[in-house]
This record gives structure tokens, sequence and C-alpha cells, in this order.
């Protein structure tokens, strides 16, 4: 094991050396492995991590490439299913300061229910079981028709809805869930053209049901291939971000496990006691709210309370240089119109501003 590790890690260098690139983001996108047991003393720590695959112990390949990349100080991307990161690899990016983040590009079928599901329960339609099937004929089709590898599959695909569904304590009694099935075929003749059909059936008023039936037809490599851009640009850019709290001297980065990417995954993957959210646009508003922070902007809240009100108090409002520096920001960046949480931007107020 050992051994594929150092070159894994020469690997690494040399195509940083080769390419000229400043930095090397390492991203798996190869077929979905089977979960791994956590076993004490060979993958819970760091040092028994590196000490087992020193002794040559069974280490997944994807947890062998991203002990590399992580000695190499290269973040780590896991876009399949299984638990590549476990315990002693966490560990070992924690402790070397470097980004981890997963698991499982948010494709297709999933990345519609977590939209569908967060929609469903916050209009007060409470789904009561949703069926999800899919068959495709490309290689990772192939190879999920594996039980133990299409049980990674299963259990990334399942956990979706539970965030959505724990949010809301009036339609769901605590513990209580939606069934829900998935189930992937391999079809070749279908190749990379995913055939996915979902049914929600949902309880409403006075016992009656809403159910949907969807059909959705899609290449899969070319739904992947934007997230996996995306998943290295946004790393990229979390690298750059430091962070100084009010009344304290040191910058600090995000946490090593990079939560900022479950945007992209279907099962993120946070830092230790940290909630999991997997609903679509509270992940999407996190990274929005994040960029704005970066530029100096108030987080959006699409309150607009301003407008809701008698009288609109902002035209009442003196205008503190707080605001006018925000209204600068965000016109010399060309974000103008509106601006924060529904200020208006002026011509007059650049002049104001300046
Ligand atoms: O993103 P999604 O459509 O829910 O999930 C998909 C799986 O159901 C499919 O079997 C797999 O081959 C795709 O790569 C993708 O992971």
């Amino acid at each position: 094991m050992i051994f594929q590790v150092q070159q894994i890690r020469a690997d690494i260098r040399d195509f940083q050396q080769s390419s000229g690139v400043d930095k090397v983001i390492v991203l798996w996108t190869a077929n979905t492995e089977r979960f791994t047991d956590i076993v004490p003393g060979v993958n819970d720590s760091a040092d028994g991590l590196l000490a087992a695959i020193q002794a040559g112990a069974e280490v997944s390949p994807s947890s062998l490439f991203a002990v590399a990349s992580i000695l190499e100080g290269c973040a780590y991307i896991n876009g399949s299913p299984q638990n590549t990161f476990v315990p002693g690899v966490i560990e070992l990016a924690v402790q070397k300061g470097v980004f981890i983040g997963g698991d499982d590009f948010k494709s297709g079928q999933t990345k519609i229910k977590s939209v569908l599901v967060d929609f469903l329960v916050s209009a007060g339609i409470k789904p009561t079981s949703i069926v999800s099937y899919n068959h495709l004929g490309n290689n990772d089709g192939k190879n999920l028709s594996a039980p133990e590898q299409f049980r990674s599959k299963e259990i990334s695909k399942s956990n979706v809805v539970d965030d959505m569904v724990q949010s809301n304590h009036i339609l769901y009694k605590p513990g209580e869930k939606p069934d829900h099935c998935v189930v992937i075929k391999y079809v070749p003749y279908v190749g990379d053209s995913k055939r996915a059909m979902d049914e929600y059936t949902s309880e409403i008023m006075m016992g009656g049901t809403n159910t949907i039936a969807m059909h959705n037809t899609c290449e899969d490599s070319l739904l992947a291939s934007p997230i996996i851009l995306d998943l290295v640009i946004l790393t990229e850019l979390c690298q750059r971000v430091a962070v100084q709290l009010q009344g304290e001297e040191e910058f600090q980065s995000f946490h090593s496990v990079l939560a900022l990417l479950a945007f992209l995954c279907k099962a993120p993957l946070v830092p230790p006691g940290s909630p999991v959210i997997n609903a679509f646009f509270r992940q999407r508003a996190c990274i929005e709210n994040i960029m704005r922070a970066c530029l100096g902007l108030p987080p959006q809240n699409y309150m607009l309370l301003e407008h809701k009100l008698q009288k609109n108090f902002l035209s009442h409002m003196s205008c503190n240089d707080k605001v006018s520096a925000l209204k600068k920001v965000a016109l010399v960046n060309g974000t103008s119109k509106p601006l924060t949480n529904g200020f208006c931007t002026h011509e007059d107020d650049v002049a104001y501003a300046m």
C-alpha cells in the first residue's frame, strides 16, 4: 500500500511540475467502491491509518488517493458515494489543514429531489412515499449492478430528504419519515442516457393524496462534468478566503471538511457535529451569502420590509457610512440594482459614498 501512496504522491508532483500549475486539486470521479468498515486501529485515526498503509492492511483505493493528496497538501474531493473519508482520513486532513469535500455528485434525480421535497414540505404537503427508479448503460451503471457498490449509492441517495422532513415538526412527528425506495438497473443499450422515474406521493387535506410522477431522460456524463468543474473552482476559491472574527487578531480559513461543497453533492460531508443541509435553495443561499460577505455585503434575506410597510422607511433613513460604503462596493463591482436586501441604487449614491 505504501508504494501506491508514494506513486500517487510522485504523480501529483510530476503533474504539477510538468503542467506548471500553481495548485493541484484532486477529484475522484472513478467508479463507486463498496463501503469500508470502520476498523479500530486501522482507519479510525490518522496515525492508525498511516500505520495500516505502511503495514499493507486493506485500505480502499479512494482512501489511498485521499491520503496521498492530503500528504501533498492538495485538496481532495470525492465524486462517488463510498465512505472514502473514514475518520482517519478526516483527522489527517484536519491535522494538515487541507480541504476535503464530498460525497457523490448531485447530478440528476437527487438534485430534483432536493428541490421537490423542500417545495412539498414547505408548502405543507406531506410526502409519505418517494420511489425513485433509474436505469442507465454506462460503465457507472455496470459497476452499480454489483450489490455492494449499489449499497454505497443507495445510502448516498437515501438521506437526501432527511433535513427537509425534520425541518417541519408539524407535518412529521419526531423520527417519522416518508417511505423512500431507490432502485438502479443496468441496461447497456441506453448507454449514458440515464432514465429516471420518480413517484412522490403526499398526504393533503382531509386524507387526500397528491401524486407527482416524473420521467427524466438525460446524459449522465454531461450532467456530471460541469459539477466536476464547479467543485474544483469553488474549492480553489475557498482556499483564498480567510475570516477574522470581531475582537480576534488571527485570521482563520474554512474547516478542512469543506461543507460549502454540499450544493454539488448528494451526501454532503460536514465537520463532525454540524447539521447536514440537503435542501437545494438553502445550500445555494449559503454560497451566495458567503460570497456577498466576501464583498462586504449583508446576507440576502428576501424580507424586503421596506416595501411591505405603509411608509417606505428607506426614503427617510439617513444613509450612514456603512450603507454608503456597501453601495459603493456594489456599484464599483457592477452589481448595482437592487443592491443589498432591497436598497435601491441611484447615481447619487456613488457621489454620496465617495
Ligand atoms: O444524481 P442522480 O441522478 O440522483 O444519481 C445517479 C445515479 O442514480 C446513477 O445510477 C448513477 O450512475 C449516476 O452517476 C448518478 O449518481
